[in-house]
């Protein structure tokens, strides 16, 4: 199995000495071709700041990431914005996509840049458009859709590089139920179908469910690791609530 993401004794602190704060405490990890990955923890448990480090927005204050071979933590500030739009995918809770642009050309963009033929573009926006049940939205600008089909459209557009990995931050945390289920149903396709590799943050075990290995985080320190294994989606929603009130002492639901 191929290595897409080794995370190595990492370290993020903010603030200076006497205020500081430790909001990734040395975490170890890897990912490889085709996991889909959640991460879980409590509010403030450095979450984000890990999926920001690794996403090449935020830097580390010690340790390595390696993504598809290459160590992030040394890329020159110049290259990086190449790096991100050649080897990672986004989904955002608030979906990020332009609002003077359409579907169509929002999921566009990245190749417009990559100077992807416009035929090209065309015969892969229309594949993925299909499978993830977008097709009468493309274009539709995006105060002309719901929720759901935005944050599907956001789903096209992490896609369609092919991106080494897909990097999702409560992609559901602004969709009601129906729509985080069809997302959810995408993300699903996206790493099945399309093999892509996935890791997710969210607080919502429904949508955690999803992944196949769920890293707890609890104090910037990795807490516990679930994998599903031959689990049903229920059931790995039921070991998963397990940890979830472990974690959140009396209240389940802090996460
Ligand atoms: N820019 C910053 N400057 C100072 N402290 C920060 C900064 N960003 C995050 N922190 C602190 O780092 C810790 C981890 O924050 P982070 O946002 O990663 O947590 P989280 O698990 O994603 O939380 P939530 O689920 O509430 O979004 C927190 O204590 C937070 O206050």
């Amino acid at each position: 199995m191929k290595n897409i993401l080794s995370v190595e004794h990492i370290e993020k602190y903010y603030g200076n000495k006497g205020n500081l704060t430790k909001a990734v405490d040395d975490i170890s990890f890897q990912v490889d071709e085709g996991e889909f990955v959640g991460v879980m923890g409590p509010s403030g448990s450095g979450k984000t700041t890990l999926l920001n480090c690794i996403s090449t927005i935020d830097t580390v204050t010690s340790g390595h990431i390696f993504i598809n071979g290459s160590d992030i933590t040394n890329i020159k500030k110049n290259n990086l914005s190449k790096f991100r739009r050649e080897e990672l995918g986004f989904i955002f809770q608030d979906f990020n996509l332009l609002d003077t642009l359409t579907a169509y050309e929002n999921i566009a963009i990245a190749l417009t840049i990559q100077k992807v033929k416009a035929s090209e573009i065309d015969r892969r926006i229309k594949e993925v458009a299909m499978k993830l049940d977008i097709m009468e939205v493309l274009q539709k600008y995006p105060y002309q859709m719901s929720g759901g089909q935005k944050q599907r459209v956001a789903s096209a557009r992490a896609l369609i590089t092919n991106p080494s990995l897909i990097l999702a931050d409560e992609p559901t945390g602004a969709l009601d139920s129906k729509s985080s289920r069809m997302l959810l149903d995408s993300m699903e396709k996206l790493n099945t179908e399309y093999n892509a590799t996935i890791m997710m943050v969210t607080h919502d075990a429904f949508t955690a469910s999803y992944a196949h290995r769920i890293l707890f985080i609890k104090d910037g320190k990795i807490f516990n690791e679930l994998i599903r294994g031959e689990d049903s989606r229920k059931e790995f929603f039921n070991r998963i609530m397990e940890v979830v009130t472990l974690l959140g002492g009396e209240n389940g639901n802090v996460l």
